[in-house]
């Protein structure tokens, strides 16, 4: 095919989900999102009877006499609900408590993940706001915050403030504030862009809501002229002496303006924030705003106007939207996480102005210093840099927790309502940069990398029903162009059957049919011609099997990577690719696997596919390809050689090669940490080694964990998953020429897409 090797014209850059996708990953597993993990453990009737009664007895009792004491005896510290009554879910309107639940969890979610903050939903079935309001108010000794969500306009308002004023901890309307912090340091970045000057600048929002309320004052509060800002809702502009659809949150913004419409107000008007529904700003519109606009089109899912439609009728804005699938996502997931983080850590009674203020500063100037290479994307194409394209940082930025929560904790601090000050706001700032796993932001960099750098990826077993949706999983991330090795129609059948529709740009080739496969036999017969393979058993090869067919096209240039390994066992998918990739010359080809746990960080184990029994040698470059791949992912390598014995110790039969191999990296003068034969508590925890075996070169706890044999590792990773919490990741072929992945025959659809997506971030770096 001669269009074989042009990737896809629309931006690839973005990540886009079908909702089949997104109801496909609700439901997988244990539905939802979220589940509650013990902090202790509870095995012994010991720890029964410390965690319970008649333990519990003593940290009650405690807690009575100075209720103080509740944050070092409870979760209540680092404990955060988030509640709504389902009245304005994101701009779908009101969908109740129930429908409410999925974004609800989804804001746990994020809390947890962006800043280690435990959080639970809590869906209240009410509209009255008396109901609401005491159906909350008693709840505040089981939190340390209150984060309230989706709640309309203008009930939010009486419901934010009776509940300040009835709790004592920080009770924060998020889709007013968090917004507002947001929208607010992405205006400061874009009035920095365009050369204006915030006194002069004419903002008009749409919505008269939660978010736009908010908005207006937090603008205001920052130097705008209220004379400057119209608000406009479904009834058009909020003129002074409006009566139809008022309240006093709107009578407040009203403006003495001749403008009557949305139109009529953005006619020269610098900035547009949309916080309404979908479709709201029209291009004709934005074509009568003035000379570089700038327009935040914030209503989710759907914004008041895409990207490429601002675009094409103003190349000159700058424009941002609510989503994440977007350049410059200007949503509350960069505020709530971080906010309270920084509130809870120094157990603040409120989230005041100055706290507000200062998140927005420290947002607005994390945008503006580099980009680390693991936020852009090591290698991408399309750097981000302060600019039209990125006013305010990307919401996996790993910087953000370590920027904007010290400033939170240091300006309620400055404002009297701290009540557990920090003394060591650096240390406290470099604490919280550790809190979190780099690999995981690793990841999303490598995904993103991917984005900006789209490969044509194989997915050999194409008849499949998960390779399928992987397949187009790949495809809507924006990874790049799948190719689908299998015959066309049976595809198509099982992709009807699914109901599933065939996006545009996968491929599909047919192996017995495609105009290639002679090209393939003989590329395949010049490498195998000395091994006993004649012509013809070489094209039967390229016909009859699809891992040597998709081999070589990666082999041959018509791809990039290839994905296999649900149909066939490890080995025999392996053989496949060997027939049609080599080895590096010199490296070793193994399995990494990735281990991504909360308590140990990342630890990579390797070989974990393919060397039965390794010798010395081969042991010496699995260690070396480990290490160079513990670089890639950011971590500075601490190579451990595992056995049942740490240095002699019990003694045993200890497989001389583990020695001989430490042996021969030393002598080679390897440039990283390494060390063993040793045990692996003694290779994972510093604290066992430093009596015994003070000798030992490892600085820290290993993070690479050399296995002695296959056995062990398959031992290893395939339990840890099942006895831990911790997610392993891989095998991950390593040592081959060109980019191959062979999947666990149970591999899942998103497994498989990881996979394929670390594929074609490794094609990348070939
Ligand atoms: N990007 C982000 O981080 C965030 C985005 N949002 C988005 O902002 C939007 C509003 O949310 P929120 O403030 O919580 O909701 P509210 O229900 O409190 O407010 C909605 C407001 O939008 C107005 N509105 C609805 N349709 C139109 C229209 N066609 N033209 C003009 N105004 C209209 C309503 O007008 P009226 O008063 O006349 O009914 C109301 O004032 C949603 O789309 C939400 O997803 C919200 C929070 C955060
Ligand atoms: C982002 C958000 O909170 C909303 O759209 O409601
Ligand atoms: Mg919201």
């Amino acid at each position: 095919m001669d269009d074989m090797k042009h990737p896809p014209t629309e931006d690839t850059r973005t990540a886009r989900v079908t909702g089949e996708e997104a109801l496909a990953m609700h439901a997988e597993g244990r539905p939802g999102k979220l589940e509650i993990r013990l902090t202790k453990p509870l095995i012994t009737a010991r720890d029964l009877s410390l965690a319970y009664s008649p333990g519990v007895a003593e940290p009650c009792l405690h807690i009575h006499r100075d209720p103080k004491l509740a944050y070092d005896y409870t979760a209540k510290g680092n404990f955060v609900a988030v509640i709504s009554n389902g009245t304005a879910v994101l701009g779908l309107g009101n969908l109740g408590a129930l429908a409410s639940k999925p974004v609800m969890e989804g804001k746990a979610a994020l809390f947890k993940r962006f800043a280690d903050v435990d959080s639970i939903d809590l869906c209240v079935d009410t509209e009255d706001v008396d109901a609401f309001v005491n159906s909350i108010r008693y709840l505040g000794p089981s939190f340390g915050g209150i984060n309230l969500e989706d709640i309309k306009a203008p009930e939010c308002f009486v419901i934010e403030q009776r509940l300040r004023e009835l709790m004592d901890i920080p009770v924060f309307h998020d889709d007013q504030h968090g917004t507002a912090i947001v929208a607010a340091a992405g205006l400061i970045n874009a009035i920095h862009l365009t050369g204006r000057d915030i006194k002069t600048t004419r903002l008009v929002i749409n919505g008269a809501g939660a978010a736009s309320i908010a908005c207006a004052e937090l603008v205001k509060a920052m130097g705008m002229r209220p004379e400057n800002v119209i608000l406009c809702d479904t009834k058009g502009v909020i003129w002074r002496g409006r009566t139809e659809g008022m309240n006093q949150w709107k009578s407040a913004h009203a403006t003495a303006t001749e403008a009557r419409t949305l139109a009529q107000a953005l006619d020269g008007a610098d900035v547009f924030f949309g916080l309404s529904v979908k479709g709201a700003l029209t291009p004709d519109m934005v074509r009568a705003m003035a000379p570089k606009p700038i327009i935040f089109a914030m209503a989710n899912p759907d914004p008041e106007i895409t990207p490429d439609e601002a675009r094409a009728a103003r190349p000159d804005c700058i424009i941002a939207t609510g989503r994440s699938d977007y350049p410059n996502q200007v949503n509350n997931v960069l505020g709530f996480p971080f906010i309270f983080r920084g509130a809870l850590d120094v157990r603040a009674s409120t989230i005041n102005e100055t706290m507000k203020i200062a998140a927005a500063e420290a947002l607005a100037m994390l945008a503006r210093e580099d980009v680390p290479e693991e936020v852009a994307g090591a290698g991408a194409g399309k750097a981000l840099r302060f600019g039209p394209e990125y006013i305010i940082p990307n919401a996996f930025d790993p910087r953000l927790i370590s920027r904007v929560s010290p400033a939170v904790a240091k300006a309620a601090m400055e404002s009297g309502v701290a009540r557990a000050p920090i003394i060591d706001l650096q240390r406290y700032a470099r604490d919280l940069a550790n809190r979190l796993d780099a690999t995981v932001g690793a990841l999303e960099a490598i995904a993103e990398s991917v984005r900006d750098n789209p490969k044509r990826v194989v997915f050999a077993e194409g008849e499949e029903e998960k390779v399928i949706r992987a397949a187009i999983a790949f495809r809507n991330a924006g990874y790049g162009t799948p190719i689908l090795v299998g015959r066309e129609d049976r595809i198509n059948a099982v992709a009807a059957a699914l109901g599933i529709p065939m996006p545009d740009g996968i491929e599909i080739h047919n192996a017995r049919l495609s105009d290639s496969n002679r090209r393939y036999a003989e590329y395949l017969y010049a490498k195998r011609q000395r091994e006993g393979f004649l012509l013809r058993d070489c094209q039967r090869l390229v016909n009859q099997d699809r891992n040597v067919f998709g081999a070589c096209m990666v082999a041959t240039g018509d791809a990039d990577a290839i994905v296999t390994g649900t149909t066939r066992s490890y080995s025999v998918a392996m053989e496949g690719i060997g027939m049609a990739i080599d080895p590096v010359p010199g490296r070793v080809v193994f399995g990494l696997s990735i281990i991504v746990s909360r308590r140990a960080g990342t630890v990579l184990v390797a070989d974990t596919a393919v060397h039965e029994r390794p010798d010395a040698e081969t042991l010496a470059g699995i260690a070396r390809g480990s290490a160079a791949a513990a670089r890639r992912l950011g971590l500075e390598p601490r190579v451990a050689f595992l056995s049942f014995s740490t240095f002699g110790d019990p003694r045993g039969t200890i497989p001389g090669s583990i020695r001989d191999a430490v042996k021969l990296l030393t002598e080679r003068g390897a440039d990283f940490e390494f060390d063993g034969e040793m045990s692996a508590d003694v290779a994972l925890d510093p604290g066992l080694r430093a009596s015994l075996y003070p000798f030992c070169r490892l600085s820290g706890p290993a993070n690479v964990l050399i296995m002695p044999g296959l056995h062990a590792a398959h031992i290893l990773t395939r339990s840890v998953p099942r006895l831990t919490s911790a997610t392993v990741i891989g095998p991950l072929l390593t040592g081959l020429s060109h980019s191959a992945q062979v999947v666990p025959m149970q591999a899942g659809v998103n497994q498989l897409l990881d996979v394929a997506c670390l594929a074609a971030h490794a094609a990348a770096q070939k």
